[in-house]
C-alpha cells in the first residue's frame, strides 16, 4: 500500500506539496486528481525516491523507496512516456530493465503482449507514437508483477480502444490485490475506472473519498471536482461564461 504523512515539499518560493497525508490501499484503483500544477507529479517522484521531501513520509510498503528490497517488483511506475532510448527498440529497452532486476527474457514477451506491442516491439522507439511509447511505459512497469503500480497520466495520448484496455488492466490488477495509483485530467475515464479519490489542490489535500461518495448527488465526476478544485487551481484560463 501507498503511505503519504504530512509530507512537504517546496521549491525555491512554490509550495509544491504542503502537509499531505493519505493512503492508498490494495485491492483498489485510487485516482489522484488536481488541476496543473496541483503537486501530484511531485507526490510520485518523492514517492520513487526522486525528490527529496522537506518533511513528512513517502512510503510504499511501509517503507521509503530506497529502502525496499527488489525494488522492481514491490513497485511499478510510469512517469514519463519518453524515458526510454529512441534508438532502441522496445524489445531491447525491456530487456535492459529485465537483465537488471534479474527478471527472465519469456516477461519481456509476457508484457509486450500485455500492451500489445508485439508486433512493433523490434521497432525503434523513436518511431513510436505517444500512445505506444505510453504502452511501452506501461509495459516496463508491469516487468516485475509489482503489488503496487504508480501511474502518472498513463491515458494520455491512447485512442479509445487503448483507453477501454487500460480501464480493463487496471481493474484487473487491482482486482488481483494489488494498489493501483493512478493520476488522470480525464474525469469521464476516473468516472467509469476508480473506485476511490485522492482530490489535491495547491499542494494540500482537498478530498480523499470513495468515488461513489463524492458523486452521490447524482452530479458527474467532473461537474464534482471542478467545484472542489476550481478554487485551488492555480493557473486559470478566461472565462467565457
Ligand atoms: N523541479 C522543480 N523546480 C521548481 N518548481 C517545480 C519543480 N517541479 C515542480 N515544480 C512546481 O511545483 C508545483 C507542482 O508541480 P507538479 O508537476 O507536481 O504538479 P502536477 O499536479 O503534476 O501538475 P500537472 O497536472 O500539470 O502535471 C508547480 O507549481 C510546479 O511549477
Amino acid at each position: 500500500m501507498i503511505e503519504v504523512h504530512q509530507l512537504s515539499k517546496c521549491y525555491r518560493s512554490t509550495q509544491a506539496v504542503d502537509d499531505l497525508t493519505f493512503t492508498a490501499q490494495p485491492g483498489r484503483v485510487t485516482a489522484f486528481l488536481g488541476p496543473n500544477g496541483a503537486g501530484k507529479s511531485t507526490t510520485f517522484r518523492m514517492l520513487l525516491g526522486l525528490d527529496r521531501p522537506d518533511s513528512g513520509r513517502a512510503l510504499i510498503n511501509s517503507k521509503p523507496y530506497y529502502a525496499l528490497a527488489k525494488p522492481i517488483q514491490r513497485v511499478g511506475a510510469l512517469l514519463d512516456a519518453n524515458s526510454a532510448h529512441p534508438g532502441r527498440s522496445a524489445r531491447n529497452h525491456l530487456l535492459c530493465i529485465a537483465q537488471a532486476a534479474r527478471i527472465g527474457g519469456s516477461r519481456v514477451t509476457e508484457v509486450l503482449e500485455l500492451t500489445g506491442l508485439s508486433e512493433a516491439a523490434t521497432r525503434r522507439v523513436g518511431t513510436y507514437s505517444l500512445g505506444m511509447r505510453q504502452r511501452l511505459g506501461i509495459a516496463a512497469a508491469l516487468l516485475g508483477e509489482p503489488d503496487v503500480l504508480l501511474l502518472d497520466e498513463p491515458v494520455n495520448g491512447l485512442d479509445p480502444e487503448g483507453v477501454r484496455w487500460i480501464r480493463g488492466l487496471l481493474r484487473g490488477l487491482a482486482d488481483e490485490g494489488r494498489t493501483v495509483f493512478v493520476s488522470s485530467h480525464l474525469m469521464s475515464e476516473m468516472q467509469q475506472g476508480a473506485d476511490h479519490l485522492i482530490v489535491i489542490g495547491r499542494g494540500r489535500l482537498l478530498a480523499d473519498t470513495p468515488l461513489s461518495d463524492f458523486t452521490a448527488d447524482g452530479r458527474s465526476l467532473e461537474d464534482a471536482y471542478l467545484d472542489l478544485a476550481d478554487d485551488a487551481a492555480q493557473y486559470r484560463t478566461g472565462r467565457t461564461n
